[in-house]
């Protein structure tokens, strides 16, 4: 499932965090590349062990965590510390799957990535390239999108960043373990959970077809869940 949510954050947030970043202290991305990956990246990182990109990352979690899509179609556990990434000058991520089990540093924590999420920082229009190319079983979908929105798919997917070759792609990513490891699953819940709140709209709080459809989730939800 390649789903996208716009406006997790306003273009008033999007603009303070974008000032903050202009001044932060840029790593090169090969540094925490895996040991495969690291041919293939070449990007600017700030990590998790930066104590600004840490108080940062924290502001993109409490909006995670007020989303109702985000909630629904996540069901996170856990969620990694967000990373932000800067690409320019030719800079790409080339095809690649994300590690399954990640250490959060200085935290006794290992999340499994269940599901993979970047939050677009900047407008399409400040930059050339750059798009997320996520392969589905549909074919391959190319993500840019308005900055504030976000975009969750499998981390099993195959999936690449075109080389930036104008301007600057600033973006936050993370990883989510979710309560239901099983992406088809996950989506076929997603779905039922929309249409429910969709189908309770101008009905009785007690309607019984909805209350059995809310039963069904949660039944469901009990079956594949691991906690
Ligand atoms: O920048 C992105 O949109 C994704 C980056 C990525 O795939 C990664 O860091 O693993
Ligand atoms: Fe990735």
């Amino acid at each position: 499932m390649l789903l996208t949510i716009e406006g997790l954050l306003s273009t008033d947030e999007v603009a303070a965090l974008r000032d903050e970043l202009s001044g932060a202290a840029w790593k090169d991305g090969a540094e925490t590349a895996g040991t495969r990956s690291v041919s293939v990246k070449q990007n600017l990182q700030l990590g998790v062990t930066d104590p600004q990109a840490r108080e940062w990352g924290n502001g993109l979690l409490s909006k995670l965590g007020r989303n109702p899509t985000f909630i629904s179609a996540s069901l996170a556990e856990k969620i990694f510390p967000p990373v932000f990434n800067l690409y320019q000058d030719g800079g790409h991520y080339g095809c690649h799957v994300d590690s399954a089990l990640m250490r959060v540093p200085q935290a006794d924590i290992t999340i499994r990535s269940d599901i993979s999420a970047t939050i677009f920082l900047s407008e399409p229009d400040e930059y050339e390239g750059g798009e997320l190319v996520v392969e589905t079983e549909y074919g391959a979908q190319e993500v840019k999108l308005p900055a504030g929105d976000i975009v969750l798919y499998p981390s099993n997917s195959l999936h690449q960043v075109m080389p930036v070759t104008k301007g600057q792609r600033i973006c936050a990513i993370t990883w989510i373990q979710s309560a239901v490891a099983d992406t088809p699953a996950r989506s076929m819940l997603f779905d039922l959970d929309q249409s429910i709140q969709s189908l309770s709209v101008g009905r009785d709080k007690q309607d019984p077809d909805v209350d059995r459809l809310i039963h069904v989730y949660h039944n469901l939800l009990r079956r594949w869940a691991q906690v």
